[in-house]
């Protein structure tokens, strides 16, 4: 199978005793895209992360980043193969400064520790200097992580993934629980990222949505419900319906 996009959903679903959380789901993400996942609570769209990141085997479908097969490999392999998933609960290194986070992060070995005391090339120096500036954590770096806001926590470790320079990155709500204006630059940060990364993104806040969407995909009983552009996800008929009872898109 061959293809130019980033990310290739084929079929795709997966069996809890008897319950198919993702039931058949196909989606192509072109390479620079960012697609948003939509849907009311228990759509599938956490199992969908789930079983593309490796984090839950599928029970049927396949999975490819561009010409290679991933479905149901081990998630150090997915990840090999270039997709970085960052959860909505952060998983820093608290006692850590910001800088050293992602120093730390920027070595592909395990071992926190032991990570500490290499010696950083320049090139890797002026990679953690740029994610300081485009996370705007510049003004923190030498702080511990620990005393970060909850925004600038999820800022550090968006930037601790990016500086493992995935190919694609699954981010699963990154605005849950900011304030507006912390809502509104994670928006022009995700904005800056379009192009250079493939992007999938998990989000209910529909006024964030509108920010940052290109292409939407809507998810409904593990299905795909609908798939375009946000005034035709807005105005489709089955879209309305899926969300009445929990209240409709805002
Ligand atoms: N391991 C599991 N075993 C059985 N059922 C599961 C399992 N994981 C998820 N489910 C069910 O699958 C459905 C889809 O859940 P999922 O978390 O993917 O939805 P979601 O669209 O991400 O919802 P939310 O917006 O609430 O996070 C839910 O009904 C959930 O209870």
């Amino acid at each position: 199978m061959a293809n130019k996009s980033a990310l290739t959903i084929d079929a795709l679903e997966v069996d809890f005793s008897g319950f198919k959380a993702v039931d058949g789901v196909s989606m192509v993400v072109e390479d620079g895209e960012l697609r948003v996942l939509l849907g009311a609570n228990g759509a599938g769209k956490t199992t969908l992360m789930d079983l593309i990141s490796g984090k839950t085997k599928s029970t049927g479908g396949r999975v490819f980043v561009g010409d290679t097969e991933i479905t149901n490999a081990e998630e150090h392999r997915i990840a090999r193969a270039g997709i970085g998933r960052k959860f909505q609960i952060p998983s820093v290194f608290r006692e850590l400064t910001v800088r050293q986070n992602l120093e730390v992060s920027s070595i592909k070995r395990p071992g926190v520790l032991a990570n500490l005391g290499l010696r950083f090339s320049s090139s890797q120096r002026e990679r953690v200097e740029s994610i300081l500036d485009e996370m705007g954590l510049v003004d923190v770096a030498n702080e511990t992580a620990g005393a970060l806001s909850h925004g600038q926590t999820q800022w550090l470790e968006l930037g601790m993934l990016l500086i493992q320079e995935p190919q694609i990155l699954l981010l699963d709500e990154p605005t849950a629980g900011m304030t507006q204006a912390e809502t509104l630059k994670t928006s022009q940060i995700i904005n800056r990222l379009k192009g250079r990364h493939t992007l999938v993104v998990v989000e209910h806040d529909m006024a964030f949505v509108r920010q940052i969407a290109e292409r939407i995909t809507v998810m409904h009983l593990g299905k795909v419900l609908a798939e375009g552009r946000i005034e035709d996800i807005e105005t489709n008929e089955a879209v309305r319906e899926a969300y009445l009872g929990s209240g409709g898109i805002h």
